[in-house]
């Protein structure tokens, strides 16, 4: 992590002596850059990204996950998606505009988070505690969260930009069945491993209802009604008959299931120390992110109805609500600026949508500072690129990072027009 903080400075030598830009670090390694425009009675607004990535064992990539190695137009390396992508591309593009002795009109932030993968405790929420203590308030927040997707909706053949208004909350258990341990030539009818998988089965058979119609995905269809072609358009705009059709439509995808229910997830399980000996316990842990109208307690109570079985104890490892629903009209500065910046260096996408982040970002720290949070990465994901975040062989091409550059670069500029022109496609609809 210094190491990175230390390569920053070598390679964006212009951010780090620019005399309008402050640097801070902030809980030991995260980045908190504050550039003051020249035009202080305009509100700031704030770019966020992280540094941190989780793990990559080397099994199973084309080429090591910590190469960066370049092949056939792709970096492969993991974080290239998330988020060193958005960390380095803020600074690429406010070096380039320094290089080019652009003084911004309003001021702006930039955090780095260190920890995003593990909660953001030290760094988005010190950022966030420092900018509240300071008495900031941010125009909007931008952070990563959600894309340009081509062929990841069924039934909708163009790419659109879905900025995320809202993310999911979501609650982390830890299940434990603890059993007399013995030899394994005269065994318990039931071992604990045996009780726990039983539980973990139950959960992933019995999932979270679909709550499709009751969260901001019924805006995000709504947005996209004209995307469909015919008959789809039309039940996409009569949702109040269609919506059940459509949400098991939806629930055929793990990426369109999740914005419909509370997912469920058995991401940990460990159990037995030798061959011939009962193990004295078992553990799973199960990472649920929870839909917009639903809360952790509830979660938390259908999940215990459905273990249904006391012998498994439930721990809590971290809870937490869905977040805020953000402005999404065009009278909201932050989605004006999107709309507008997406136009410029996007011109093949057909609609900029309002959606949910699926999964969780540093942003969430920052609702103290403003109420405008939205959460897009300026790159076009397609169905076969959404394996690779947190997977294997995660990739970005290099035309893809360059027009995340080009992006902040404009939309920098962009927030510093006195007045925004209309946009120039009025097929593009907010
Ligand atoms: C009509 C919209 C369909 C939505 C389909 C899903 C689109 C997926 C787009 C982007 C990928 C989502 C990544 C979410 C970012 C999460 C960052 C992260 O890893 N945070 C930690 C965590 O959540 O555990
Ligand atoms: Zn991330
Ligand atoms: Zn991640």
């Amino acid at each position: 992590m210094a190491e990175f903080g230390n390569y920053i400075q070598e390679v964006f030598p212009a951010v780090f002596s620019s005399k309008f830009i402050q640097h801070e670090i902030v809980g030991k390694y995260s980045h908190l850059f504050t550039v003051q425009g020249s035009d202080p009675g305009l509100l700031p607004y704030m770019l966020l990204a992280h540094m941190d990535v989780v793990p990559a064992p080397p099994e199973g990539w084309d080429f090591p996950p910590f190469s960066a190695a370049e092949h056939e137009g792709f970096i492969y390396g993991r974080g290239t998606l998330d988020n060193k992508n958005s960390a380095i591309g803020i600074l690429q593009a406010l070096e380039f505009l320094l290089r080019r002795n652009y003084r911004p009109r309003r001021s702006f932030y930039v955090g780095i988070g260190h920890d995003e993968e593990v909660f953001g405790r030290k760094g988005a929420m010190t950022m966030a505690a420092l900018l509240e203590a300071r008495g900031v308030k941010l125009s909007f927040l931008l952070d990563e969260g959600s894309a340009i997707l081509h062929g990841v909706v069924a039934g909708v053949e163009k790419p659109v930009a879905v900025i995320a208004i809202t993310e999911k909350g979501s609650i982390t258990l830890n299940f434990t069945v603890e059993k007399e341990p013995g030899h394994s030539s005269f065994p318990p009818r039931e071992s604990s491993i045996g009780i726990l998988a039983a539980a973990m089965a139950r959960l992933e058979q019995n999932p979270l209802p679909s709550l499709f119609g009751h969260g901001p995905e019924l805006l995000t269809m709504e947005h996209l009604a004209s995307e469909f072609r015919f008959p789809l358009n039309l039940i996409m705009s009569n949702l109040w008959l269609f919506s059940p059709i459509v949400s098991r439509v939806l629930a055929w995808k793990p990426p369109t299931n999740a914005l419909i229910r509370t997912t469920t997830a058995v991401t940990m399980f460990n159990a037995g120390i030798k061959l011939n000996v009962i193990p004295s316990s078992a553990k799973a842990t199960v990472n649920f992110r929870i839909h917009s109208a639903e809360t952790a307690a509830e979660v938390l109570e259908a999940v215990r109805n459905t273990v249904a079985d006391n012998r498994v104890k439930i721990d809590i490892v971290e809870a937490f609500d869905p977040l805020p629903v953000s402005p999404w009209d065009d009278q909201t500065f932050g989605v004006h600026i999107f709309q507008r910046t997406i136009l410029d260096i996007f011109p093949d996408v057909d609609s900029v949508v309002p959606g949910t982040c699926i999964g969780n970002t540093d942003s969430r720290h920052f609702t103290n500072v403003t109420k405008a949070i939205y959460r897009f990465n300026p790159l076009l994901l397609k169905s076969d690129d959404l394996p690779r975040i947190h997977g294997l062989n995660e990739r970005i091409s290099v035309e893809s990072y360059e027009k995340q550059v080009e992006f902040l670069f404009q939309l920098i500029q962009n927030c510093d027009i006195q007045r925004l022109p209309e946009p120039h496609a009025n097929s593009h609809e907010l």
